[in-house]
């Protein structure tokens, strides 16, 4: 068994698993926990199983928060700690400048999409920030970033004297007819519209079609509208995969 901690700028998701198939998981916010008690109280509330010494592995875009598990992991683990880093993970080149830079939330979507969908793939992540990672011929070539969904209704929210905070869905009209509408075009299916254009010229660098995946809490706006399949736990297999290569490489 291995507990997993996916630590995005909103939500922590946390997954016990066996096998990196099936995963038990529950999502807490980010901000409601800054120790390593408050962290094992929220797996106590949810968790029937034994949770205690186990060893952790973390994807962690949250720097301020890292420390809380090397404390866990002492306190209520077996004292092992794996903080998934590009840099750790040398079965994937990382074609890119700076592969320390790279968000764990990505390399873990990068690890999963080779092993699982194969060396040419595009992955979308819905999170806070909407990531695409590129792989082509088996080689991470870097990818983009956009606001999130919720970033860009926020943003218009706390930047204008009126606007209001929306519920995050895309309109099923392009022509809005209300405020809340008009938000929800120019938030959501605009930025559905921008990762279109950005993967469809990303895919003209392809000699090969690549495989389309869209993973990340938000991955289920673009449902129907963009090619591709939704996959909901490619960063959490992509933390395992991450883990059974370092216990590989250390024995
Ligand atoms: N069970 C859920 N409860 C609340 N929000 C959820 C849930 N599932 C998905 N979401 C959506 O996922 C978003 C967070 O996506 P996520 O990929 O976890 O972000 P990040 O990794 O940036 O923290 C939330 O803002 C919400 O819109
Ligand atoms: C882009 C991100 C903020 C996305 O994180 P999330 O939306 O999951 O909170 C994260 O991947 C990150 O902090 N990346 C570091 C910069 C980079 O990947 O180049
Ligand atoms: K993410």
């Amino acid at each position: 068994m291995v507990l997993l901690f996916d630590v995005g700028n909103t939500h922590t998701t946390i997954a016990l698993t066996r096998n990196g198939k099936d995963f038990e998981k529950y999502r807490i916010s980010t901000s409601k926990y800054e120790t390593e008690d408050e962290l094992y109280a929220f797996l106590k509330s949810f968790f029937k199983d034994y949770v205690e010494n186990l060893p952790i592995v973390v994807s962690s875009v949250v720097p301020s928060v890292n420390t809380v598990f090397e404390y866990f992991s002492q306190k209520y683990g077996n004292g092992e700690v794996h903080f998934v880093k590009a840099h750790d993970y040398d079965k994937i080149i990382w074609n890119v400048h700076y592969p320390k830079e790279i968000g764990a939330d990505r390399v873990c979507d990068v690890i999963a999409a080779k092993k699982d969908y194969g060396d040419n793939c595009i992955v979308i992540d819905y999170g806070t920030a909407i990531t695409i990672e590129v792989l082509r011929d088996g080689v991470y070539e870097g990818g983009a970033i956009l606001p999130g969904f919720a970033m860009i209704v926020n943003a218009l929210f706390k930047g204008t004297a009126k606007l209001p905070l929306v519920e995050l869905r895309p309109s099923p009209t392009f022509i809005g007819k209300d405020t809340e509408s008009n938000i929800q075009i120019g938030a959501i299916n605009a930025t559905v519209g921008a990762v279109k254009y950005v993967v469809e010229n990303i895919i003209k660098e392809f000699s090969t079609d690549p495989k389309i995946i869209h993973t990340g809490g938000q991955a289920i706006f673009v449902k129907d509208i963009v090619a591709g399949i939704i996959d909901k736990d490619l960063t959490l297999r992509g933390m395992y995969y991450f883990y059974e290569e370092k216990k590989n490489t250390t024995r």
